[in-house]
């Protein structure tokens, strides 16, 4: 079995793949890993893509190390992943987890220009063009974010995360959720029209849009885009590196 690990800024997501299928799989927010119990698996390999601090990759490794007595490897951005090019220019700057996701989309399909969205903490939008090569993209903060960017620096809006049935809201949380939910969906467009020159209109230039991250779900359903939403692009990711 090989355990593969996600830590995002926020939550920790991980996956046992069992002859290269899913076999068991859990997600927990970062500050609760103690709780983290693999005892009972046999794993002979494990990785993980950490974009959260030192301090949780370290405590992770600690509990694979003594529930599992294996070494938890690390995944790093690369010059390249077989076909697949890194033309990001400061690739010490790059964040593992949107190489992995990258890495996971180009796996799924190659040769074809493709956007890949990562809806989490933070919310980044990358481009691979057709001669399979990582350009780099754009990072704007997620829902939760903007949501407490809201109403941690106001004294009237008191707001909780939820889904929005219209774009008109009639409450303060209607109204900043909506804000948050179709201003995000609204700017994924608008970078993927920046990004590929495509003017909406079908075609055969239509862009390939995969998605996934916490919020891909919700941001689907706002999305006026044909995509794609496959949540386990950083796992697909980690899984080609391991191999
Ligand atoms: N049950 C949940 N707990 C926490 N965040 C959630 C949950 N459901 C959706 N979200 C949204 O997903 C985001 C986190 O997504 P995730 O992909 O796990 O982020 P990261 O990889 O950055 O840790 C949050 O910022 C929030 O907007
Ligand atoms: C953009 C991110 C914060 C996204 O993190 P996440 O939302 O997955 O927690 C992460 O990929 C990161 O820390 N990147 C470093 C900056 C860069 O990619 O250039
Ligand atoms: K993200």
């Amino acid at each position: 079995m090989n355990l593969l690990i996600d830590i995002g800024n926020t939550r920790t997501k991980w996956l046992m793949l069992d002859g290269g299928a899913p076999h068991a799989r859990g997600v927990l927010g970062n500050h609760k890993l103690k709780e983290l119990d693999f005892t009972g698996f046999q794993v002979s390999a494990s990785i993980a893509s950490c974009v959260a601090n030192e301090r949780v990759f370290n405590e992770l490794a600690l509990r694979v190390r003594e529930q599992l007595e294996l070494e938890l490897q690390r995944a790093v951005v690369t010059d390249r992943q077989g076909q697949l090019l890194n033309a990001y220019r400061r690739r010490d700057q790059l964040g593992v987890d949107r190489w992995l996701a990258a890495i996971g989309a180009h796996s799924l399909i190659q040769d074809r220009r493709l956007i890949v969205v990562d809806a989490g903490t933070a919310v980044t939008v990358d481009l691979v063009t057709a001669d399979n090569v990582f350009q780099g993209g754009v990072i704007l903060p997620g829902i939760r974010l903007i949501q407490e960017c809201l109403t941690g620096n106001t004294a009237g809006v008191v707001s909780a995360p939820s889904d929005v049935r219209s774009v008109v809201g009639r409450t303060t949380q209607e109204c900043v959720n909506a804000g948050a939910q179709f201003g995000v969906a609204g700017a994924i467009e608008r970078y993927i029209r920046e990004m590929t020159g495509w003017s909406g209109d079908g075609g055969s230039d239509v862009p390939c849009v995969l998605m996934c991250g916490g919020d891909a779900e919700r941001l689907s359903a706002l999305l006026p885009i044909e995509h794609r939403v496959e949540v386990d692009l950083v796992f697909s990711g980690l899984s080609v590196v391991l191999s």
